[in-house]
Order: C-alpha cells, then structure tokens, then sequence
C-alpha cells in the first residue's frame, strides 16, 4: 500500500495479504547488562539484610537543614554547612515539618546543651534550619528513623541505606558532585566501641577484607570516630574503606531515646568499592559520558 496508491484510488481494486494478528515472539532482544553500581549496590543490600538491617527509606533527595545538620548537632556556622560544600534548593527554598517540641530540644541543645553537654554557645536560627538542600549524607535518613525509634518507644534497631549524596566540591578523576552513601546503623543498650570494630570485622569479612585497622578521627556527629582501613588481599594493598562512629548523646537524647541508649554506625560509598571490583580508574567510565577532564 502506498501514498500513491491512496491518492489515485487503485488500492480498491489491489489484492493484500490477510494481517497476522496472532502474536508471534518477537525478535529476541540482543544483550544489556546491569549497571556494575547497581550490581554491588544489590551486593551490599544482601550483605546488610544477611546480618538483619532493615533498610532505611532513601526516596528524598530534597532535605531539610534541620535533618541534615542540625539533628545530628552540626553547629550552624560549621563550614560544611555553606553553598560552597552544599547544595542550596531555590524553590522551595524553605520546609521544615519536623515536629516543634523536637525543634526546641535540638535548639536547646545547640544554644545551651543539656545532660552534662556545653552545647555550641550561639544562638541558633531556625531561618537556617528550615533551608532546603540536596542531602549531602544519607545520615540524615538514619536521623529520621532514629528519631522516629524513639517516638514509637525504643526497641533494639538495626539499619542500613544506600542511596545519592550530594557535595558542592570540585570534580576530578576520582570525585563527582554526587556519589552513593552506603551506611549501617545499630541502636540498643549499652553497645560500646568494641561493638563497633566487631560489626565492622563482619561487614568488610562478607566483602573479602578481613585485616581492618582503625584510625581515630573526627566528625561532628560522632565521638568517638575512626577511619576504617582494610587490606586488599588482591590489591595486596591497605584501602581506606570508610569511616564510623558513636552518635553523640547531644543527638541522640533530644529524639528521646532514653540515656542507656548508644548508636554505632559506620559509611562508605559505593563508587569506590565498584571502581576498585571492576578495575575502573576513571568515575565518568562507570557514569557512561566520556567527559574528558
Ligand atoms: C566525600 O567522600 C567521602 C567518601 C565516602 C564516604 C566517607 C565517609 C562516609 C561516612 C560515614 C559515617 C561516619 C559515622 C557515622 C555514620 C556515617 C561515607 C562515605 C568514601 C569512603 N571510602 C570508601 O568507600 N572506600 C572504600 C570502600 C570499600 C572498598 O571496597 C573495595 C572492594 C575492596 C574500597 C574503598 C573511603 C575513601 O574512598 C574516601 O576517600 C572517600 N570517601
């Protein structure tokens, strides 16, 4: 049948084949893959459900100053905290629904502390706490379910989350303006910093490492913190392979979990595992545009 045929009318008297509507398969199609990052995501989800995490809702990238930061007491002056480490949203440029009696604690604690706390002796503005951002650490979903923990009443917890960040820094080989968080969370009474090294002798075992060497650092959420260090037996190399902590009780009592309670919790991401698996030494080859540096 063609356009001709429409416009001088001969297809009336053409002869056409009777159309085949029995469903035939279609032609087999050829190859796709699943992307490596969501290989070792899936191999990380299975690790973490393996040892009993339940995982965290991930599905806002769009936070709240106030979850990000100031649930997990990062001061409001805190260098990581201005556009040139965050991404700031322009509209909505505000949303805050964190409940008020929680925002006053957390107030409270910033301004004056609380609990054998000093607090951050400044005056602390809500203005700032109700800026939207992109998330610039999955740690503000674990802020959320702990809080939420506590208000349900507490029982032992233990979870996990591995979705995007997002950090306002410069891009090179090795650093995008967003990677994957991966992080595990424990809650019960009484847990200690051997606690900790044991769970993280677990998680790097079920990925192959199990030399681990700590080293103490800083973060302002956790006290104390270290960074992670595993040997690479194929590598045949030591990696730094994340970092970890206890929260702060000045995060921890404001949600309402009662004294006793202490959380340990540990992140990596998910890049750095895939390149390193997949023998990737440049992060654009696992995001598909060749963007020459
Ligand atoms: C801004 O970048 C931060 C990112 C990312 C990171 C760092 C810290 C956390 C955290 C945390 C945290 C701490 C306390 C409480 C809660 C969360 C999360 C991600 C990786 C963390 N790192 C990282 O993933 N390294 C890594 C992890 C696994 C791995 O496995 C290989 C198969 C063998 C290899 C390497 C360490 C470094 O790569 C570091 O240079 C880059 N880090």
């Amino acid at each position: 049948l063609t356009k001709e045929m429409l416009q001088d009318g001969s297809w009336r008297d053409a002869e056409f084949k009777q159309y085949n509507l029995v469903p035939g398969a279609g032609a087999p199609p050829n190859g796709g893959c699943v992307h490596p990052l969501l290989k070792v995501r899936q191999q990380f989800r299975e690790i973490f459900l393996q040892m009993g995490f339940a995982e965290m809702p991930t599905n806002n990238f769009v936070e709240s100053g106030f979850w990000n930061f100031d649930t997990l007491i990062q001061p409001q002056m805190h260098p990581a905290r201005d556009a040139h480490d965050t991404f700031f949203m322009k509209t909505p440029a505000v949303a805050n629904r964190a409940p008020e009696d929680y925002v006053q604690r957390v107030r409270a604690m910033h301004e004056s502390g609380g609990h054998g706390s000093i607090g951050h002796q400044y005056s602390w503005k809500r203005s700032e706490a109700d800026k939207n951002i992109l998330r610039t650490h999955t740690t503000a979903v674990s802020a959320r379910c702990l809080h939420k923990l506590a208000q349900d009443g507490f029982r032992p917890a233990k979870f996990f989350s591995i979705d995007r960040v997002f950090r306002n820094e410069a891009v090179d080989r090795t650093h995008l303006a967003e990677f994957h968080q991966v992080e595990g969370v424990i809650c019960d009474v009484g847990l200690t910093l051997g606690d900790l090294i044991g769970v993280l002798y677990q998680f790097f075992a079920r990925l192959g490492m199990t030399q681990l060497r700590f080293k103490p650092a800083f973060n302002p959420y956790t006290e104390p913190s270290m960074e992670i260090f595993a040997y690479h037996p194929m590598l045949k190399k030591w990696v730094e392979v994340g970092n970890s902590g206890m929260f702060r009780p000045e995060m921890l009592i404001p949600m309402g979990l009662p004294e006793d309670v202490n959380v340990i919790a540990w992140g990596l991401s998910l890049e750095r595992p895939t390149m390193i698996m997949y023998g990737i030494d440049n992060i654009r080859d696992l995001f598909g545009s060749k963007m020459q540096m």
